[in-house]
């Protein structure tokens, strides 16, 4: 007690010591009123004011820049560990380390309030293949990061190269029939052949159930909003024409192609299970034929073969009379489709096709008329000029001719959307008619066709 009555009255003897004799940096001194003149008078000097202005501005600055330097910092430390598991191409099964880059989906990176949307981490399986391709092209051209699965039975890594090097893309060779852990916010689930060359030689039953099964249960274990390709052969060999989301469908079960119709109807019954008993969000699409560059060249289907024979100089093979139907889309249109419907809030189904319909004799003669065309400089209605001189700069055999053979089974006799719903509740339609996008889907296939050629030292 009596030590600490003395500390007390030494602490009180210290304030009593005049201020002249006291350290200047003492909290006292500054209270004192006289000390403003005195505080003024020490920022003044040695420029220490300009020195406090200018640890303000960067300091400002700093925080200004912040959430632009924190996001550019997380996509580099994406593509880090990308490189790190794979540059760009993962071969093996994908380790933890692949979901382990840059945190939860499409978390990464801090945007300021007001500022662009949300980045966000994307998957789409089969994105190797025709579509997929050009959709991942859609998705990282407007910012997201992509994640595409493979097993590569029908996609080629040529579909992606241009993105290898891009920090907002990763690759990953992978059979959706196995499951897989990602964290993503969305998922378009493209992964299966769908000519049926591919699907009669090799029935891809598995691939339609255990795939969509596998992806449903992502979608549902992180939240993710998922998207099922579905196609036009739900139904069947139609009874009703032109076909709207509400037709059954008219499906033999055991023909040879079953696997595929089948199939996607499974698919579509999961996808509606996950989203009624598990509350996944679930997008539907019903895909009709489609074209343009990127398709494989003896991928086996109408437009690829047409254009590959007649650029190669063989005629064009029509199966049965060639007066059975198809609506044929450009693939560019199906991508604004898939990413309308993915952005939107209706389930579906919803078809995705372009309702111009042609017999097969049609697109042939279609096919033949634009090489034709092309070959004498003659304009082409509807085309873009530009289009058109691409198209004439190819040499391409203006006398094709057509070779019949045998139809296959289970031929659907006519195919033909209504988009009613789709134009209605997505605000969606296709613009690009099948004279504006044949010359496009020429040009690519003359190129690859002239490679193939020149690799075989022909
Ligand atoms: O894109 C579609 O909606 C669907 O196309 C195909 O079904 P399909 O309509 O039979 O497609 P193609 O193989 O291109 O055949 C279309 C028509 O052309 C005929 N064709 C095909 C190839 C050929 O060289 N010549 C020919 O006349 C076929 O017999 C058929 O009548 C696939 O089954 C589906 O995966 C896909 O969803």
């Amino acid at each position: 007690m009596k030590q600490l009555h003395k500390q007390m009255s030494s602490k009180r003897d210290e304030e009593t010591i005049p201020m002249s004799q006291s350290s200047p940096y003492s909290p006292k001194t500054l209270k004192h009123p006289r000390s403003l003149p005195r505080s003024l008078h020490y920022l003044f000097r040695e420029q220490r004011l300009l020195f406090i202005l200018v640890g303000i501005l960067i300091g400002s600055t700093f925080f200004i820049l912040q959430p632009s330097l924190s996001r550019l910092g997380a996509a580099e430390s994406t593509s880090l560990i990308t490189r790190s598991v794979s540059y760009a191409v993962t071969d093996s099964p994908p380790s933890r380390s692949t979901f382990n880059s840059g945190g939860g989906g499409g978390r990464t990176g801090r945007v300021p309030v007001g500022i662009g949307r949300k980045r966000l981490r994307i998957v789409v399986t089969g994105g190797a293949g025709f579509v997929g391709s050009h959709l991942v092209d859609k998705l990282i051209g407007r910012g997201d990061e992509v994640i595409v699965i493979d097993n590569f039975f029908t996609g080629r890594k040529e579909n992606l190269v241009h993105l290898f090097s891009n920090p907002r893309f990763e690759l990953i060779r992978h059979d959706v029939v196995e499951p897989i852990l990602l964290e993503v916010d969305q998922i378009y689930h493209l992964a299966c052949p769908a000519s049926p060359v591919h699907y009669k030689y090799n029935p891809f039953y598995k691939t339609n159930v255990m795939g969509t099964l596998n992806m449903l249960g992502l979608a549902k274990r992180v939240g993710a909003r998922f998207l099922l390709t579905s196609t036009s052969e739900v139904y069947g060999d139609p009874l009703e024409h032109p076909q709207k989301e509400t037709y059954w469908g008219n499906v033999n079960p055991i023909g040879e192609r079953s696997c595929y119709d089948e199939g996607k109807r499974t698919a579509e019954t999961l996808a509606m299970d996950y989203h009624r008993g598990a509350g996944v969000e679930v997008r539907i699409a019903r895909i009709f034929n489609t074209y343009g560059p990127r398709m494989c060249l003896d991928d086996g289907r109408v437009v690829s073969n047409f254009v590959a024979q007649t650029i190669r100089k063989h005629p064009m093979t029509v199966y049965g009379d060639g007066k059975q139907t198809r609506s044929f889309q450009y693939v560019s249109d199906l991508v604004e489709g898939l990413v309308a419907l993915m952005e939107n809030d209706h389930v579906g189904p919803f078809n995705l096709g372009n309702p111009g319909e042609f017999t097969m004799l049609e697109l042939a003669e279609k096919s033949a008329s634009t090489f034709k065309m092309s070959h004498k400089e003659t304009p082409i209605p509807c085309m873009k000029w530009e289009l058109c001189v691409q198209v004439v700069k190819e040499v391409i055999d203006p006398s094709a001719t057509i070779e019949f053979k045998p139809n296959t089974a289970d031929d659907p006799h006519k195919r033909k959307p209504d988009i009613s719903k789709a134009k209605e509740q997505l605000n969606w339609e296709p613009k690009i008619s099948l004279r504006e996008g044949l010359p496009r889907m020429v040009s690519d296939f003359r190129n690859r066709i002239l490679n193939e050629d020149e690799g075989k030292g022909l």
